[in-house]
């Protein structure tokens, strides 16, 4: 029988296409959800505490941050994982996964997430502290290593040091020799260390002899104060991309405003440089004649702002870190006088009282190296390293890691946890005299590839500063009761209130003062 076809009408066609349409959707999103499940089941992601939607764990920062993550470890584990706003983070707290980090993971995850700081202090991540794992990264590293941080260098410069560390000593003796007076160490171990790395960088004579000099340089420092202050509030736009589109806080503007301002200084700097190296009595420019002369024969390469950005990333990088561990270094000798005395009888049974301390002494006395590193261990600089980025999928203690993720070392933790240190809380530099190697319990400077490379610098220049404090004067709290030692705001873990001392230029070493107030002019 023949049955004749009815041609079908366009609602009917509709309706097919309809039901096609969502016989594929519905098969889409069950293989989407059945790649979820297998995903999540194959994935094996670190513990995480319960988060808010869009802004992930950011609520639970009210604090200082390494704290706020410390106390989330002891919950959690020592490998967490936390989203700030839209970006994943991994906290790392034990010594065996931060090995794992810098030995296993390495090259993985020598990158740095990129944030707003590092687009506009380090013109975009062309800096050495921010620049991604690369040519460029390994370039500058070998540049500055070369050029700064050499065996070799650390010695060209050790005349620096030696200065601005006597200018430091003859300054304080000035109001000291009568009797005990109160003096302001912040801004005076600052002004110091920022001289130091300033004529690393740059020559003496460049810097702060006119008086317009002096008054740019002091312009100047502002600036880099307020980089920071800036620095050390952490940019929730560089969390939650719709705060970054509206600039929340207006930080992204002040970013932008300091970069004008910092870079006008430094721009003007390398152009007084670029003028002498063209004369003929052209005097060597250390730092930027270096690098001026790379850019001479690669000058795509190594552009103006590449050389800008480093220069910052140096003052930035060398300066309060610091300044501010020779200022925990004091006030932990003020409330332990017995460590303070025991240093001293060691300097004045090795060097005496007739000639100030030196650099080359630093191998005959190594209690003051390990004050320094008891110091570091309680209050690091960085107490959450800096900032790495895997660059691919990685595993970290058996826990997934994505590629992307932001992963912080809670450094600071490591070094007060108790199951790592004995009686963690207590400073006691005789913790060090016996151990050569702290491993991974112990990664002030971090580790790995993207370790500090200031570290030889960082340490010459604190225990000289430390050494001529104790030789020179008798050192006192200004009250009665202890020194606070509890954390300000900033990007290097300050201490909360400017520390004030009592000081008076020690009778022993009246000649030698007498004579350095007379030197140093
Ligand atoms: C007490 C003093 C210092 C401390 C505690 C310190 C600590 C650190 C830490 C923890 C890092 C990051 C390591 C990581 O990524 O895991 C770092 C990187 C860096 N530091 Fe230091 N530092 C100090 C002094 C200095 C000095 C004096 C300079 C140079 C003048 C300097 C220059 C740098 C640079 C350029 C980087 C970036 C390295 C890179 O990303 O490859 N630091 N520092």
């Amino acid at each position: 029988m023949y049955i004749e076809r009815t041609p079908k009408s366009n609602t009917q066609n509709m309706d097919e296409t309809h039901l096609f349409l969502i016989y594929v959707l519905s098969l889409f999103s069950l293989i989407y959800l059945f790649k979820l499940v297998i995903h999540k089941k194959t994935k094996s992601l670190a513990p995480s505490p319960p988060s808010l939607p869009i802004i992930g764990h950011l609520h639970l920062f009210n604090g200082p941050i390494h704290r706020v993550l410390q106390h989330l470890a002891s919950k959690y584990g020592p490998i967490m994982s936390l989203r700030f706003g839209s970006r994943r983070v991994l906290v790392i707290t034990s010594p065996s996964a931060a090995q794992e980090c810098f030995t296993t993971n390495d090259i993985t995850l020598a990158n740095r997430p990129l944030l707003l700081s590092g687009k506009y202090l380090n013109y975009n991540c062309t800096a050495l502290g921010s620049a991604p794992y690369g040519q460029l990264w390994r370039d500058l590293r070998r540049i500055m290593t070369l050029e700064l941080f050499s065996t070799t260098r650390l010695k060209h410069y050790m005349g620096v040091r030696q200065d601005e560390v006597r200018s430091l000593i003859k300054d304080l003796s000035k109001d000291s020799f009568k009797g005990f007076s109160t003096v302001e160490m912040r801004s005076r171990i600052r002004g110091m260390s920022f001289n130091i790395i300033m004529n690393i960088i740059a020559d003496k004579g460049f810097y702060g002899t006119k008086v317009e000099d002096v008054k740019e340089a002091s312009e100047f420092k502002k600036v880099i104060r307020d980089i920071f202050e800036v620095s050390g509030t952490s940019n929730p736009g560089d969390f939650i991309p719709l705060l970054r589109w509206i600039d929340y806080q207006g930080l992204e503007k002040r970013l932008l405003k300091l970069h004008k301002k910092s870079d006008r200084f430094i721009q003007n700097l390398i152009e007084k440089c670029k003028s002498k190296r063209s004369g003929s009595k052209g005097k060597a420019m250390k730092f930027i004649d270096a690098m001026l002369s790379l850019q001479e024969s690669e000058p795509e390469y190594y552009t103006d702002d590449v050389i800008k950005g480093n220069i910052l990333t140096l003052l930035l990088a060398g300066t309060d870190t610091s300044s501010v561990t020779i200022e925990w270094a004091v006030s932990l000798l003020l409330n332990h006088p017995n460590v303070l005395e025991k240093a001293r009888a060691h300097i004045d049974e090795y060097v005496g009282n007739e000639r100030l301390v030196e650099e080359t002494d630093l191998p005959n006395l190594p209690y003051i190296q390990c004050i320094i590193n008891e110091t570091l261990r309680l209050f690091p600089a960085t107490p959450l390293l800096v900032p790495h980025e895997p660059s691919e999928d990685c595993t970290i203690g058996g826990f997934d890691v994505a590629r992307g993720t932001m992963v912080l070392v809670n450094a600071w933790a490591i070094h007060r946890d108790p199951m790592v240190w004995d009686d963690p809380l207590s400073f006691k530099p005789e913790r060090f005299e016996k151990v050569i190697n702290e491993g991974y319990r112990f990664i002030p400077f971090g580790m790995g590839r993207r370790q500090c490379p200031g570290s030889g610098l960082a340490n010459r220049v604190i225990w000289l500063v430390l050494a001529s404090l104790i030789q020179c004067f008798e050192w006192e709290r200004v009250g009665e009761e202890l020194v606070g030692l509890s954390e300000g705001k900033g990007l290097t873990m300050p201490k909360d209130v400017p520390l004030k001392a009592r000081c008076k230029a020690r009778q022993e070493m009246s000649d030698v003062l007498m004579n350095l107030l007379e030197l140093v002019s």
